[in-house]
């Protein structure tokens, strides 16, 4: 078989009719090389003095491990001086991070969770790094970018991705063309296109849930998963298998393998949080990358990929995955309500 290289890929969207821009196409290649520098820090453990915290806490109070603040910093320096960015945002930091003297060069904005799975890190887990790129608005031209001109829902996405560092590392993609997928070959330092039109099963037998906050799920997600539960002779007729491994980038990367409906939904420990995960880092990109693949994805009431940003670091309500789980998940929120 001959191995196809993500340039080779990026090469051949660029040529192709509906013509990935040279500058998107740099963009990515930019950002799989940061990639490609995380991995190489995570595989190294504790020979490398990664693991562990920092006494820092980022912009939404949680304890900063030092690969959160690596991670960071690596994106930021990769992107400082090369593509076509105006901006970047992240989940660990504050506000945005303004590229010197790009303007008017500067047409995309980058968002990334630089390092997601933060509670595995130190216990040998798959974790990954989520990001997206976004056209920055054409009424920024001839000013500064500000926090603002990020808050465009996530249709307006033009690439979206995660790389997964586990037994493999991989990089998986949308450039609004369907999913593909590349793995590392880590001698010859390449990314390697392994899967191609990536489809997400519609149905599935297999849910993602931290099943420990069961008490304050709302009444749809209570009804749901209990349906789940009950099995062959329940509701369903048939029985599931769960899991959860805590990192959205793995949960996610599971169910765009071989199907299966991840949640992660509102729940009453925090009434006035529509969720735990961020809108901008993580549900917009991984719902672009679910859409794509055939699935869906919505905050138990609407798209995902609908709902018009109002802050950087909002949460959200998430549930995506195989299509008809989904559909039968927000119904459930929709009837309710009636
Ligand atoms: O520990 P919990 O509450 O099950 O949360 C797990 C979720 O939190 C996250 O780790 C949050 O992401 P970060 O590690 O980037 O903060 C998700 O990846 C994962 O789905
Ligand atoms: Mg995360
Ligand atoms: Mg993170």
């Amino acid at each position: 078989m001959k191995r196809k290289t993500l340039t080779q890929y990026l090469v051949e969207q660029q040529r192709a009719a509906h013509a990935l821009s040279a500058e998107v196409r740099l963009l990515v290649e930019i950002v799989s090389r940061a990639c490609k520098t995380i991995s190489h820090a995570v595989s190294k453990g504790a020979l490398g003095g990664v693991l562990g915290s920092l006494e820092s806490e980022n912009v939404q109070g949680e304890v900063q491990k030092k690969l959160d603040v690596m991670s960071n910093e690596v994106l930021l320096e990769a992107n400082e001086w090369g593509g076509h960015l105006a901006a970047m945002a992240s989940e660990e930091m504050e506000t945005i991070h303004l590229i010197p003297n790009r303007y008017p060069k500067g047409e995309f904005l980058l968002l990334f969770d630089p390092l997601d799975g933060s509670s595995n890190i130190d216990v040998n887990v798959s974790i990954g790094t989520i990001f997206s790129v976004l056209r920055a608005p054409a009424s920024a031209s001839g000013r500064e970018i500000t926090e603002e001109d990020f808050l465009q829902p996530g249709t307006t996405q033009v690439v979206a991705g995660y790389a997964i560092y586990g037994p493999q590392t991989m990089l998986v993609l949308t450039i609004g063309q369907g999913v593909v997928a590349f793995t590392l070959d880590r001698e010859m330092g390449s990314w390697i296109l392994t899967s191609e039109n990536i489809r997400i099963p519609e149905d599935t037998k297999e849910f993602s849930i931290n099943m420990s906050n069961m008490r304050h799920w709302a009444p749809p997600v209570r009804k749901y998963i209990d349906e789940c539960l009950a099995g062959k002779t329940g509701e369903r007729g048939k029985d599931f298998n769960m899991r959860w491994i805590a990192s959205m980038v793995a949960d996610v990367h599971r169910l765009i393998t071989r199907g299966g409906i991840f949640m992660y939904p509102w729940d009453s420990r925090e009434p006035n949080k529509p969720g735990k995960l961020r809108l901008m880092y993580e549900a917009n990109p991984m719902s672009m990358l679910v859409e794509q693949a055939g699935g869906a994805a919505t905050d138990g009431n609407q798209r995902i990929l609908d709902i018009q940003p109002t802050s950087l670091h909002q949460r959200v309500g998430v549930v995506l995955g195989s299509k008809n789980e989904v559909e039968r998940v927000t119904r459930y929120h929709h009837e309710a309500k009636v």
